[in-house]
């Protein structure tokens, strides 16, 4: 069932769209990421669906009832939406005990039944035993799963995140990313959660909503994005990806496509709207390229040592300014000519293709 239906949402400030005709179908229980730069406009688009900013069009609904659009407007306390944010939000003068039963207390909940649910709640994120503790005494994860507790005590159909790891360091990250899967596996809830860090998303999301400029580039599971991005902004901004230049020769059969690139051929994986010959666009990854013998010349022009292997920029000499990323463990100095062989690539569907099947999925 969808829990979540989004038909062209657009907000406006200032006659600037933060949101600009977006479309977005959410399954009950999924959890979906928005990925994007800064200002793409994915907070926005999570306040929309949280009910704190109103629509300047289109309509936002919960499984079938319409709760923005359409000249309605249904306040966030009435959405029975939970939010988390990075900040916590969490009362400093309350114990963790108080913070969690919060809500229940004002939805004038008996005080047995509050204990029960706060209990429930802090041994899903692991903080039975912290009842007593307040804020200041707590470390930054230990609150931020707080702050999911509290969300997890109000029974909310959604679960609304808004960088909620933003302030936490790499170590806590993953181990909050582990917290948060074990919470959205143990509860089933439907859950959106904002983040600009690709591999927070990637670890977590069923499916990633990439955004840019207020508008959704694709959505798709973490492995078919990564793998199949649907154009060149999603192929660049995911995985360290660099989109150049080749000329398709022909389809190989399988998905394939052969393709000649700085001078050399290769074959490589093909969208299905993929030119199948004349000038075409290449989406590479750093792991798609190798060093070894054939393929095109370069040069090496940069070195970044990164413990098992060291992380080269290449030069193609067929494409002076172009610059691509190679791993390898070998140890090579700035300045060797390098033979650099295409292993894996995934040839953009055209400019054209990408239009229609946007205007299909719609
Ligand atoms: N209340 C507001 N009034 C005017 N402009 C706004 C308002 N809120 C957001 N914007 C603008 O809308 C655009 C999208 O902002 P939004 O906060 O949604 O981006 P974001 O992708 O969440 O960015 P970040 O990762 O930096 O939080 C930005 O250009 C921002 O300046």
């Amino acid at each position: 069932m969808t829990a979540i239906s989004i038909a062209g949402a657009t907000k406006r400030f200032d006659g600037t769209a933060a949101v600009d005709d977006v479309s977005l179908e959410i399954a009950e229980g999924e959890f979906v990421a928005l990925l994007g730069p800064s200002g793409c406009g994915k907070t926005t688009l999570l306040r929309l669906i949280a009910g704190f900013e109103t629509l300047s069009a289109g309509a936002i609904r919960f499984g079938e009832q319409l709760v923005a659009g359409e000249g309605m407007h249904v306040p966030p306390e009435k959405r029975n939406v939970a939010i988390v944010f990075q900040s916590y939000a969490l009362w400093p003068h309350m114990t963790v005990a108080e913070n969690v039963g919060y809500a229940l207390r004002v939805r004038g909940l008996g005080k047995a039944e509050m204990a029960r649910k706060v209990g429930e709640a802090l041994a899903a994120v692991e903080l039975s035993g912290f009842e007593a503790r307040r804020p200041a005494e707590l470390s930054g994860g230990q609150r931020q799963r707080v702050a999911l507790a509290r969300c997890l005590a109000m029974d909310p159909d959604v679960i609304l995140l808004d960088e909620p790891l933003a302030n936490l360091d790499v170590h806590l990250r993953a181990a909050m990313e582990e917290t948060f899967r074990a919470f959205h596996a143990r509860t089933g809830a439907t859950m959106v959660y904002v983040t600009h860090d690709q591999a927070e998303a990637m670890a977590m999301a069923d499916r990633i909503a990439v955004m840019e400029k207020g508008r959704i580039l694709q959505v798709a599971d973490p492995a078919t994005l990564y793998a199949e991005p649907a154009g060149e902004g999603v192929a660049r901004f995911v995985g360290n990806g660099h989109v150049v230049d080749c000329m398709a020769l022909g389809r190989a059969g399988d998905g394939r496509s052969r393709v000649s690139l700085h001078g050399s051929e290769a074959l490589v994986r093909a969208a299905g709207g993929a030119p199948s010959s004349g000038a075409a666009r290449l989406a590479l990854k750093p792991e798609g390229l190798a060093l070894g013998d054939g393929g095109f010349a370069a040069k090496v022009r940069k070195a970044v040592f990164k413990g098992a292997h060291t992380l080269y920029e290449i030069e193609p000499d067929m494409a002076p300014g172009v610059l691509l990323p190679v791993t390898s463990a070998e140890r090579i100095a700035i300045g060797d000519i390098v033979r650099v062989v295409v292993r894996d690539g995934w040839v953009l569907p055209s400019a054209a293709a990408t239009t229609k099947s946007l205007a299909e999925a719609a």
